[in-house]
């Protein structure tokens, strides 16, 4: 059996005596595509924000790639990770975040490719090159030189992506990426994730309210509520004959909704 790139094992998240995460086992496969979907309050970001170690958890441990990503090895003994090892794992993961994220003072280039962690042993000439290829490949190689505020939502959301991509993961993390867009602007985004999921090169977890994407581009599909994974699927089979009746439920208001 392959092993998981990614592993929740029995993690617990709390915000104070709020438990967002139960237990949480879960895991996806090196190269699989995975939607998360659920409402709203089910802890679908905050899989995403303790993997990204932008959250502590309070009990459990996340594998990355096999490895413990919260803990390590030290005398023969799982103890709590250092700084470093968690950096070091960690740089397997690029995470795209709803909000963008962007360096305002930064043309779309200086974004991809000034920053340490994105330019890591390359040098300026080829970190410029790849980044320009990266910015190329999501359609926005004539907006190098633009700063944020002159690009528009979806196209601020594509140099996101090629930013992300510029680290070299091997994991990719959208946080509902296009929640933040005007509706016009959803589809060029969109068609970027897809590519990127078809192109078999990324092992993908996205966070999505959009039922009809997560049904294409998905390879497996998880219902979380209540900080738990209720359900999970093959696309066809989760949304065409869901058994859980809150999965049930959801799907039939998501549908109501338009
Ligand atoms: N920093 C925080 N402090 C306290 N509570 C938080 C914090 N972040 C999230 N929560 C709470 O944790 C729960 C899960 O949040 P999360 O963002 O993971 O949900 P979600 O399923 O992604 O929801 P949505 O679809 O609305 O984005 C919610 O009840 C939320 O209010």
């Amino acid at each position: 059996m392959t092993q998981p790139m990614i592993q929740f094992d029995k993690v617990l998240k709390a915000y104070g005596a709020l438990q967002v995460l139960k237990d949480l086992d879960f895991t996806v496969d090196k190269g699989e595509v995975v939607s998360i979907i659920g409402p709203s309050g089910s802890g679908k970001t905050t899989v995403l924000r303790v993997l990204m170690t932008l959250e502590p958890i309070q009990g459990g441990t996340m594998y990355v790639d096999g490895e413990p990503l919260n803990r390590m090895q030290a005398n023969g003994e799982l103890v709590d990770a250092s700084a470093a090892h968690i950096r070091r794992i960690r740089s397997k993961i690029g995470m795209v975040f709803q909000s963008f994220n962007l360096f305002p003072h930064m043309t779309a280039l200086e974004n991809c490719n000034e920053s340490p962690i994105y330019t890591q042993g390359k040098t300026k000439a080829e970190a410029t090159e790849e980044s320009m290829r990266l910015l190329d490949m999501v359609g926005l190689a004539d907006k190098a030189g633009h700063y944020p505020s002159q690009l528009s939502g979806g196209q601020q959301q594509r140099v996101a992506i090629a930013r992300t991509l510029a680290m070299h993961p091997e994991v990719l993390l959208f946080d509902e990426p296009t929640s933040a867009l005007d509706p016009e602007m959803v589809g060029e985004v969109l068609e970027v994730i897809r590519e990127l999921a078809r192109s078999g090169n990324y092992t993908i977890l996205l966070v999505t309210h959009q039922m009809g994407f997560a049904r294409e581009v998905s390879d497996r599909v998880c219902f979380f509520d209540g900080g738990r994974m209720v359900e999970q699927g093959l696309p066809d089979d989760l949304f065409g004959n869901p058994q859980n009746e809150r999965l049930q439920q959801f799907l039939s208001k998501v549908l109501e909704a338009g």
